[in-house]
């Protein structure tokens, strides 16, 4: 994309900053964001880091802004949208990260009725190796979605879901599922720690197995996930003894039900806003 949009992020904590670091890295021009928080801490920050345009106040950045990013708390949005609806949407297209809150919902709360797109990225976004889902409700043109793409593709990778409750499975597998793997490696370093390995190659080799991991998958795509774990699995070996330890402690249904749960929470962030 070459014909940048203006942009203006209503909230700037740890999602909007990976946003805006990562658009900034792929060549979004600084003086087409704007980016609004009441506390002046990561405004000051950001303003160091990218010399871009800062608020504190919501409705200037959302009169800037083409696009008008949500990137507060759900239970924030109403409030923020409440202080919105003085703005005039009628030409901007509002992308909402915020997780469980409804489109219907944020049409309402900001009492007219924009183009919305529901955005689920997650936190690697800040290194250009996002995962985000994406959906549009009816009235986006396909100019609309392109836009949000674009700004989505800037920072990794994007897949449209049809449906919105679809947002939520999105946020269990992809907005919070760094969460899940960076305990997972944290538990592993601490075990090779125990065990006597220095923390930091610890760290480098967990870090570098499990990204290798998930390239590897990605290059392979003939092999379903079970053959490559059976691949580095010998029989009576290391992994086996591993593998035998998750199992017996019902590994996988933990992490069935963690993301059922996460799952759950969406729904119902959705339901009480
Ligand atoms: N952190 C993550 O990995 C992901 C977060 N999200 C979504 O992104 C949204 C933001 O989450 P985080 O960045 O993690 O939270 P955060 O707490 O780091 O950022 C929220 C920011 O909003 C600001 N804020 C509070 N009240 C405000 C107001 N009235 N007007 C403007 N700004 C206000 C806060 O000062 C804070 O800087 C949430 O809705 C979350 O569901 C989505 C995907 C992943
Ligand atoms: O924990 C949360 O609610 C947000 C949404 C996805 C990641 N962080």
């Amino acid at each position: 994309m070459t014909n940048y949009s203006k942009i203006a992020f209503i909230g700037c904590g740890n999602m909007a900053t990976a946003i805006i670091s990562g658009l900034v890295a792929s060549g979004w021009p600084v003086e087409k964001i704007m980016a609004s928080n009441p506390s002046r801490g990561k405004l000051d920050n950001l303003a160091d880091q990218f010399s871009l345009q800062t608020t504190n106040d919501n409705r200037e950045a959302a009169n800037f802004g083409d696009i008008v990013v949500l990137a507060v708390k759900p239970q924030k949005l109403p409030e923020v949208c409440l202080q919105l609806s003085q703005c005039d949407f009628s030409n901007k297209l509002v992308i909402s990260v915020a997780a469980g809150f409804r489109a219907a919902k944020i049409a309402d709360g900001l009492k007219q009725n924009p183009v919305i797109i529901r955005a689920m990225p997650n936190t690697p976004a800040l290194i250009g190796l996002g995962a985000t889902g994406l959906y549009a409700t009816s009235q986006a043109t396909e100019n609309n979605r392109q836009i949000a793409e674009s700004i989505f593709q800037a920072v990794g990778q994007t897949n449209w879901v049809s449906n919105e409750s679809h947002i939520d499975i999105v946020t269990a597998i992809a907005g919070s599922s760094p969460a899940y793997i960076f305990l997972m490696m944290q538990s592993m370093v601490e075990q090779a720690v125990s065990s006597g390995l220095p923390e930091q190659d610890a760290f480098d080799l967990i870090t570098q197995a499990v990204s290798g991991a998930a390239q590897l998958a990605k290059a392979t795509p003939a092999k379903t996930l079970n053959t490559l774990r059976k691949e580095v699995t010998s029989p009576g070996g290391t992994t086996a003894a591993a593998i035998t330890v998750f199992k017996n402690n019902e590994f996988e249904d933990i992490v069935k039900k963690a993301v059922s749960a996460s799952i759950q929470r969406g729904r119902e962030l959705g339901n009480h806003n």
